[in-house]
């Protein structure tokens, strides 16, 4: 099989950035495979766009070895950078462009011309909603219109493969939602995405993630089966006392975490308890009539359990 075609999209190993000694990515292994969207979910800082920019070929790195699409990065950059698209947080629009002259501007940059060009420009702005907004200047539109133009602008040369960083930080809750569904019809007709995210929501949607914190990836895969094999059993807790209890509970070696969720205290209890609802019970703050109930883990907790700054 031809590396263009191979199942994997993007192999990395001991990648490292180092900005002056500080290590922002610190010895990340990573593989991703086609037709799927793969997430990094972390706080700010963790290291996600720049271990993002060294996948696309814009940052060298350091230490370690990349490969996206079968071609070696940075090396093959150049060649790359027409088989991928790339929005960036800030979307990379130009303000004072309308949003047929931005189109037209990344069109060129990615050598698209004649029957082609004019087609695809009428595509994107038809499937993204612009073509309404077309003689609209970017920076005059809203943080939802800018999203659908940045998105635009990087399929608009029909890339294998998408990263996003960030890509719904700066938009309405309806404005994610939908733009989660277009990263959907993307991924069907046929690309694969890579994109960075600090809402667990938005990590859950993906196909696989990456926990990352500090520079390394604390835990990697299908969303599900982090929640499944998390190590910890998540209790709910609900009683009058549960600064109380939170107190009491977070000074017991059994417990990973207790956090208050409205009139309930969520606890993530380690798995090697046998029987977390009788662990709990034991707790003198806990009154024998106060409500203890097993619940489904969440992303959440997932990376409570595998990040160490997330932990209270
Ligand atoms: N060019 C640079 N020079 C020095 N330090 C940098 C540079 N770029 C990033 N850093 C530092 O590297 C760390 C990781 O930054 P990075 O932007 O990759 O994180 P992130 O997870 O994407 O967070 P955010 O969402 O805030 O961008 C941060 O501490 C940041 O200050």
């Amino acid at each position: 099989m031809s590396a263009a075609l191979s199942d994997i999209v993007v192999r990395a190993e001991g990648l490292v950035k180092s900005f002056k000694g500080f290590r922002a990515v610190d010895g990340l292994d990573l593989t991703i495979e086609r037709g799927m969207i793969y997430g990094f979910l972390g706080p700010n800082g963790c290291g996600k766009t720049t271990a993002m920019r060294m996948l696309t070929g814009l940052l060298t790195p350091t230490e370690g070895t990349v490969e996206v699409l079968g071609l070696s990065v940075p090396k093959d950059a150049e060649t790359l950078k027409y088989k991928i698209g790339y929005m960036t947080q800030s979307f990379s629009l130009y303000g004072d462009l309308t949003v047929r002259e931005n189109l037209d501007f990344m069109a060129t940059i990615y050598g698209l011309s004649g029957k082609r060009r004019k087609s695809r420009i009428g595509e994107v702005m038809e499937r993204y909603e612009l073509t309404d907004l077309a003689n609209r200047f970017a920076g005059k539109m809203s943080g939802g219109q800018r999203q659908r133009l940045a998105l635009a602008t990087a399929v608009l040369h029909e890339p294998q493969l998408l990263f996003l960083d960030e890509p719904t930080s700066a938009v309405d809750p309806e404005s994610r939602r939908h733009f989660w569904e277009q990263l959907f019809d993307l991924v069907e007709a046929g690309t694969s995405i890579v994109v960075t995210t600090h809402f667990m929501d938005e990590a859950e949607r993906c196909h696989k993630i990456a926990i990352m914190e500090a520079g390394k990836k604390r835990a990697d895969g299908r969303p599900k089966d982090l929640m499944n094999g998390m190590g910890a059993n998540v209790i709910e807790i609900e009683a009058p006392n549960l600064r109380a209890i939170r107190h009491d509970l977070l000074g017991s070696d059994g417990i990973l975490a207790a956090a208050q969720l409205g009139a309930r205290l969520r606890v993530l209890v380690k798995q090697e308890i046998a029987d977390p609802e009788a662990f709990l019970r034991a707790n003198p703050a806990l009154h024998p009539a106060t409500v203890i109930e097993k619940v489904r883990p969440s992303l959440e907790d997932v990376f409570v359990t595998t990040t160490g700054e997330g932990r209270q």
